[in-house]
């Protein structure tokens, strides 16, 4: 494979390196000018569109009469009379909306007219130390969801948030809570002084998003004066045990390690004012319920606590045993409702396919073109692929649950400075993870549901900035339908990027390189130069496209097959004639022009969608002998393919006299020429013990 130098592309720079690569990257993809790279939408479209998008407003009413619809960061909603709402009934109601009539004439007749943000901090009842630190932070107005929650939970109510990836929702709890113990009504009864018990519990299902959400609070409750620890598996007790001991105010944890520092009877949370879960769906998924349970079984009197349940996806199952957790008054905010995306609709979301022995060598190549030189994460199924692909992509680390966990924090904190730019991390890094400049997210196959495609690529285009997710798969193998159903994404279908097309645009790279140096070094190398002219038998163009070839890491091209991006291999369609309803009748049509160990040696073919034909790959130097071999046959035509044709997804072969074949296995066989590969069986499969007593805190958990 051609050596491309990927250090460029993965290691860190400085910002003036980085919007360099930015730029170069846009010049790779206006060389590659291929349907591969042409749809993407530039950050200033994107935001441009979805300024002027007109959203309807969010849904936030009692759980009796919920309505659900959308709202997106681009539109604020003005909240602050929406909650009054809610908090007051109808009369408030048309007070605010009278209220909000006034401020419109105001602004029409022109007098008074303020530039303020409808959801500005000063809008809302945010104290001025917390103002301070938000200001300090960029912080100047709040995000729908924070909008919408922010009095709901100030004011008393039990809530379950949602709404999509990177909009804000750590804040729309923190907040809040924040100014209830400082300001509010948690302040007068919750307790204070040395040794004190906490007031606020967090519940995180990943040491990774505890440690992130405590970050969260140390700062904004610090500005305050308030005190947090941060309790997780995998680091030593003591510091943890000391800091309970002095007494803390907030505590944000994952369950398995809260529950045993209950067990120790290091943590009393008898008089907690606040109890949140967030990422809930995962949490009570990953088999969390129990201990959930009795962590919040722990207060004592129940009408003294505000439960706060958020997460981008919650499941009706999860709906349902939140409700044993919440007040049945609890108040719902959901921007995401019935809306069919479900993913974060500020990312761009692209299918290619791929074959798992080929990942290893296109993922650099889709790094090169849809990274904008920011970071990327790579997903992958389990741990052992995690750390295999990890090794064999330059600069890229692992980031998986069999790590240590002084690793672990290592790793991540290396990826968020920028010490390297590609992480490759098992569903360990999907929830809840904001890294700044994640630009990509690659995910080696489909994963087995919904919630992690919208949470994996949810890590980008996160606070109304965009992103690319690209998601490989295996024709033969992968369902990606159901996700694509699921999540509402309509995927982008395209080609894996030529390898011709990146050195193409590497060529244009390492020309400008080579425009950088200094002319003081011709003296040296002009003799060699011109012996190379005189004796090579090419031209100066060609001398000097072989010389930026070698600049730019290059010895050789080769192709790439469109249907497993296999390196070295074509993709060509094979007709009949006729329909081809069997992998075994392709097969048996090959075997009329071509030698049995060629039709042996074809991989992966698959039937086309229109029942026409068969896509399959072959060996770039057995390439002639095929389309020569077709001559000899009657009908039978095969051509290369430029683009990929629709194909017959993997659930049609179920059943129906399409199942199986004789001689080549089923619709979507690895054909004669064995298993290619193959993807990992080792898959996740902890939804099978949703609700089993398995913690899967150690054992049992992929990842
Ligand atoms: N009001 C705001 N103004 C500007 N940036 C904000 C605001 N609120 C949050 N952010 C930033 O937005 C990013 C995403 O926030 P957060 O991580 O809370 O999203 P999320 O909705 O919880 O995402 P996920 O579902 O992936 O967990 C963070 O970097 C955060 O600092």
């Amino acid at each position: 494979m051609p050596s491309i130098n990927l250090s460029d592309a993965m290691v860190a720079t400085s910002p003036k390196d980085k919007k360099e690569k930015k730029l170069k990257n846009q010049t790779l993809m206006e060389t590659l000018g291929s349907d591969a790279l042409s749809g993407g939408k530039t950050k200033k479209e994107s935001k441009h569109k979805k300024e002027s998008k007109k959203r309807k407003a969010s849904e936030l009413v009692d759980d009796e009469e919920r309505s659900e619809t959308s709202s997106e960061l681009g539109e604020p909603v003005n909240s602050k009379a929406m909650s009054v709402e809610v908090e007051s009934g109808k009369k408030k109601k048309k007070k605010a909306k009278v209220e909000q009539e006034e401020r419109g004439e105001e602004e029409e007749n022109g007098e008074g007219k303020s530039e303020e943000h409808p959801n500005a901090i000063s809008k809302f009842r945010i104290s001025e130390p917390l103002r301070a630190k938000l200001k300090e932070k960029g912080i100047e107005s709040l995000f729908p969801i924070q909008a919408m929650t922010f009095d709901i939970i100030l004011d008393g109510s039990d809530l379950v948030g949602r709404a999509r990836t990177g909009q804000g929702k750590t804040l729309a709890f923190v907040l809040p809570i924040l100014e209830s113990l400082t300001n509010g009504l948690a302040k007068s009864s919750r307790k204070t002084g040395y040794g004190r018990a906490p007031s606020v519990l967090v519940l995180l299902p990943t040491r990774e998003l505890a440690s992130q959400v405590f970050a969260d609070f140390e700062v904004y409750g610090g500005a305050l004066g308030l005190s947090s620890c941060c309790l997780y598996g995998g680091s030593p007790y003591h510091a943890q045990e000391l800091k309970l001991r002095r007494g803390v105010d907030i505590v944000v944890g994952t369950p398995g390690r809260v529950k045993d520092h209950i067990e120790r009877k290091n943590i009393d949370l008898s008089s907690l004012k606040f109890r949140v879960l967030d990422e809930a769906d995962e949490m009570l998924r990953m088999g969390f319920v129990e201990d959930v349970e009795l962590i919040l079984g722990q207060v004592e009197d129940l009408s003294k606590v505000q439960t706060l349940l958020f997460s981008a996806t919650l499941p009706g199952w999860v709906k349902d045993i939140a409700s044993r957790f919440l007040k049945p008054s609890k108040k719902t905010a959901d921007l995401v409702g019935n809306e069919r995306m479900k993913a974060s609709t500020n990312v761009r979301h692209i299918v290619i396919p791929c074959s798992s022995t080929a990942r290893s060598k296109l993922i650099p190549d889709i790094i090169r073109c849809y990274s904008s030189g920011g970071r990327t994460i790579i997903f992958t199924e389990t741990k052992d692929s995690a750390s295999e692909l990890a090794g064999l992509l330059p600069g890229a680390r692992a980031l998986h649950g069999d790590i240590q966990q002084a690793q672990r924090e290592v790793t991540l904190s290396g990826f968020r400075s920028g010490k390297f730019m590609a992480l490759v991390a098992t569903n360990v890094a999907a929830r809840g993870l904001d890294i700044n400049d994640v630009q990509l997210i690659i995910q080696c196959e489909p994963p087995r549901d919904v919630e992690a495609y919208i949470h994996r690529s949810g890590r980008t285009g996160r606070a109304g900035n965009t992103g690319v997710a690209v998601m490989l798969f295996d024709p033969r193998k992968s369902n990606i339908s159901k996700i694509e159903r699921e999540s509402g994404v309509k995927f982008e279908h395209i080609s894996a990027p030529q390898p011709a097309d990146v050195a193409k645009a590497a060529g244009v790279e390492a020309a400008e390189t080579i425009n950088q140096i200094s002319d003081s070094v011709i003296p040296a190398f002009k003799s060699a130069a011109e012996e190379l002219l005189n004796t090579s038998g090419l031209s100066a163009v060609e001398l000097l496209a072989k010389a930026l070839a070698k600049a730019a890491g290059y010895s050789e091209i080769k192709s790439r097959s469109l249907l497993t991006s296999m390196e070295n291999c074509v993709t060509v369609l094979l007709e009949a004639g006729k329909p081809i309803y069997t992998p075994s009748f392709a097969y048996g049509v090959l075997r009329r022009f071509l030698p049995e160990e060629k039709v042996e040696s074809i991989k992966g073919l698959t039937l086309t969608a229109d029942g026409r034909g068969a896509v399959f790959d072959v060996a770039a130097e057995d390439l002639d002998l095929f389309l020569t071999g077709q001559e000899n046959a009657a009908n039978v035509s095969l051509e290369v393919v430029k683009a990929l044709p629709p194909l017959q997804e993997r659930d049609q072969s179920r059943g129906g006299r399409f199942n199986s074949g004789s001689g080549g296995g089923g619709r979507f066989s690895f054909g004669r020429g064995g298993r290619n590969g193959g993807f990992s069986d080792r898959r996740n499969d902890r939804f099978s013990n949703r609700f089993s007593n398995n913690r899967g805190r150690s054992n049992g958990k992929k990842w």
